[in-house]
């Protein structure tokens, strides 16, 4: 499902934020990216999402070769990724179901279907029944969970996290990762950024780190 081939970022600035990365996520894996900060663990996701270009090597996502991608057919891959944000951006002026709904307006999907598919979302992280509220009125998890809902919603095969868990308190995060748990039983690749090492143990998966933007763990050797 994704593959970097000896991928090196550099910044316009000069910054060398990732150094020839050769490593492969197969379908239906759920892996965590570990690493202390500015390691580039955002970057990596980046260029996943391709908001930013690798200046070396190839990624592949799902067979596709990101540099040779045209800009038209950019909204299309990311189509095929959810992400999930640590402070979750949402929008505070549009109920649960509004900001849930979001990628399938975008996609100009029929009214019956968004209804459907946002209730079937909403379903799966337990927010059904607060469709009406506006996010405001949730808890820090609770948000958290529409968040996961709206990346999940369009069926996305590819889900992406950036310190998901950030603000949770640790019952919480094992409650948000029980959910990213379930994608993947569903055949949902999964790739989360985290800082919380301990939830990285627990969990048993396969976990690439980087360091100064090298994989010094879970790449290929
Ligand atoms: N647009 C940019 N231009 C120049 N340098 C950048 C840019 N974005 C990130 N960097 C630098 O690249 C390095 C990696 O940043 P990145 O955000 O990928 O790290 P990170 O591991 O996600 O860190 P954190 O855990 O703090 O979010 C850092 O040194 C950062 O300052």
């Amino acid at each position: 499902m994704i593959r970097f081939d000896n991928v090196s970022k550099r910044y316009e600035n000069g910054h060398e934020a990732l150094r020839q990365l050769n490593f492969s996520i197969a379908p239906g894996e759920m892996c965590f990216l570990t690493g202390h900060s500015g390691a580039g663990k955002s970057t990596l996701l980046k260029l996943i999402m391709r908001m930013e270009n690798a200046s070396q090597g190839q990624v592949f996502i799902n067979g596709q070769n990101l540099s040779r991608m045209r800009a038209g057919q950019v909204p299309y891959l990311r189509r095929n990724i959810g992400v999930v944000f640590q402070n979750h951006q949402l929008l505070f002026d549009r109920t649960v179901f509004d900001n849930v709904a979001l990628p399938l307006l975008i996609e100009g999907a029929e009214p019956n279907d968004i209804a459907r598919r946002v209730r079937a979302a909403l379903d799966k992280v337990g927010l059904l029944k607060k469709e009406k509220l506006n996010p405001i009125m949730l808890s820090g998890g609770e948000q958290q969970r529409v968040g996961i809902a709206r990346a999940v919603v369009n069926k996305p095969p590819l889900l992406l996290a950036d310190e998901p868990t950030g603000n949770l308190d640790p019952q919480l995060s094992a409650e948000v990762m029980h959910l990213f748990e379930q994608f993947r039983e569903v055949g949902v690749t999964v790739l989360i950024a985290t800082h919380d090492l301990g939830l990285v143990a627990r969990m048993g998966h396969r976990v690439l780190t980087l360091h100064h933007g090298e994989l010094v763990n879970g790449g290929d050797v």
